[in-house]
């Protein structure tokens, strides 16, 4: 039997505000909620009950996990991201949602998704880049939901715009167990350039629910 300790106390999962049309995405937003769980991995998301974000949370959360929500002020009313399980982070805009999101995780993991995912994984990724963080970054590829995503990194690359050593930073599998077991080896690579920038506590600033109390 596979040792399910992690090295990872809390992963960010960025995914689908809606639930897709197959019936495969859903399992999966519910098979890596469980994954957590069986790791005995916390949850922070963008917070609500919508989409894949409700499944993957309610997942955590009925596994007995910690969840964490982080959801800018606007999108609140629960007409919108529907009713949160587990703890609220309330934050000012979604810069701050993404910087605190980002602060909270040992480990971010993109489910299918729409814009809102694609903007979030590819910040995380440009941060890992620019070595604001050394935090490894999964893509959980359900039935080739990111393969052109893929291509089009692999294309990048081909043409210069994207170094081999960037291009590692993006970790792909089809199942949650084989993503979050890939997660748990990665290593990330020294750049010689950016190791020697100083970034002033980008993932250390404090949020305003934070502040309030
Ligand atoms: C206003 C609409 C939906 C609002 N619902 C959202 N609730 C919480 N978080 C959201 C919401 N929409 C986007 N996010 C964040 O982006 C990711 C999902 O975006 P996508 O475009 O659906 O991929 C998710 O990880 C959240 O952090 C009506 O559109």
């Amino acid at each position: 039997m596979e040792d399910t300790k992690s090295r990872f106390k809390r992963i960010c999962v960025f995914c689908g505000s809606s639930s897709g049309k197959k019936p495969t995405y859903q399992e999966a937003a519910v098979e890596l909620g469980k994954e957590l769980v069986e790791r005995k991995i916390d949850l922070v998301y963008g917070g609500g009950s919508v989409g894949l974000m409700g499944l993957v949370s309610q997942a955590v959360h009925d596994g007995g996990r910690h969840v964490l929500g982080v959801i800018p002020k606007t999108l609140t009313p629960r007409e919108i991201t529907g009713d949160p399980v587990g703890e609220v982070k309330t934050v000012s805009d979604m810069h701050q949602r993404k910087a605190e999101m980002a602060r909270q995780a040992d480990a971010f993991i993109a489910l299918p998704g729409g814009y809102g995912t694609l903007e979030e994984l590819l910040e995380v990724i440009t941060w890992a880049q620019l070595g604001i963080h050394r935090k490894p970054v999964g893509l959980l590829n359900v039935d080739g939901f990111y393969n052109s995503l893929l291509s089009f990194v692999d294309k990048a690359v081909d043409e210069g715009f994207i170094s081999p050593t960037a291009r590692r930073i993006i970790i792909s599998a089809p199942t949650a167990k084989k993503l979050v077991r890939q997660l748990e080896e990665y290593v990330p690579e020294h750049d010689e350039i950016t190791s020697k920038l100083v970034w002033e506590d980008r993932l250390n600033y404090v949020s305003e629910s934070e502040i309030a109390t």
